[in-house]
């Protein structure tokens, strides 16, 4: 396990430096603190995943590289440009896919390039490459309320990367889904990643995706949110999620992480009242 690497290599896609967020909190006077000198970065085709306890300021970390949200101090790039605003060089994937609902699975997954004006001739191609990719061949006619949450998240994907981002950022996007529809579409992100390289920052709970899925594991303290941890992990002894943790340094980078998590969840879980018996 290594300390927070706040120092970016000059080659970061993705720079987050001295990070501060706050937020006005309704009816106070303070603001919340969300995030406190935040620092980190993706390398070009990098898979970083986000862990730390609930509220610590991972989605805000999220939000600003996005362009959702602006830092109060510190700086935000993509390919060494400020980031400003959302644009096409990032695309969101969130927890609950947000699909147009009137639009069926083919038109939910061409909005992007329709949008931009480029010619159906150019996307017809890539939509059904995608939907190929993701088990959806067949249901281009289907609407979303005609899919289940897993085909729907999958569409959510396709619709992501039909866009060719640069930069993939995903918000918890399994956690809502059942275990197996998850490790399937945690295989078929692993697998798109591998044919595209695309840079892809993950926020997730879950200690055991985050190991099967990333390069880096990034772990947040409490609220306010700063790096605590990193743990690096070498792709070449991660092939099936089975047998992950057979290699015993695996399995104690597993440890290690749930430690790191378990000590900030109990920092940010709520104090019982002193008088409280
Ligand atoms: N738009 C907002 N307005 C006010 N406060 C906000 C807003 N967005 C986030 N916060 C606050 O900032 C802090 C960090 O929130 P954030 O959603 O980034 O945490 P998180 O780590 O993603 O949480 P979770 O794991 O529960 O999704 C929380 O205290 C939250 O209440």
């Amino acid at each position: 396990m290594d300390g927070p690497g706040v120092i970016a290599p000059p080659h970061a896609k993705i720079r987050v430096e001295g990070v501060v967020k706050t937020y006005a909190a309704d009816r106070a006077v303070a603001r919340t603190t969300a995030l406190q000198d935040v620092s980190l970065h993706l390398g070009e085709g990098e898979l970083v995943c986000l862990l730390g306890p609930s509220g610590c300021g991972k989605s805000t970390v999220l939000n600003l590289i996005a362009g959702f949200e602006r830092p109060e101090f510190g700086a935000v790039t993509v390919d060494g440009r400020p980031v400003e605003r959302p644009g096409p060089d990032r695309a969101v994937v969130f927890q609950q896919p947000q699909l147009f609902p009137w639009l069926n699975v083919l038109d939910n997954v061409t909005f992007g390039p329709r949008m931009a004006g480029v010619p159906a001739a150019r996307y017809r191609e890539d939509a059904a490459r995608y939907l190929r990719l993701v088990g959806l061949t067949g249901f281009e006619r289907h609407a979303p309320y005609e899919l289940s949450g897993g085909m729907r998240q999958r569409v959510a994907l396709a619709r992501a990367w039909i866009a060719n981002p640069a930069v993939l950022l995903m918000d918890e996007p399994f956690a809502a889904l059942d275990a197996q529809t998850r490790l399937t579409m945690q295989e078929l992100l692993l697998d798109l990643r591998r044919a595209t390289g695309t840079t892809i920052l993950f926020v997730t709970h879950d200690i055991d995706e985050a190991l099967f899925l990333a390069d880096r594991v990034l772990v947040m303290t409490a609220r306010p949110g700063r790096i605590k941890a990193e743990v690096a992990v070498p792709r070449a002894a991660v092939r099936d999620f089975d047998s992950l943790f057979d290699d015993p340094a695996m399995a104690q980078r597993r440890h290690d992480l749930v430690a790191l998590v378990r000590e900030e969840a109990r920092k940010a879980a709520p104090q019982p009242h002193p008088e409280t018996p």
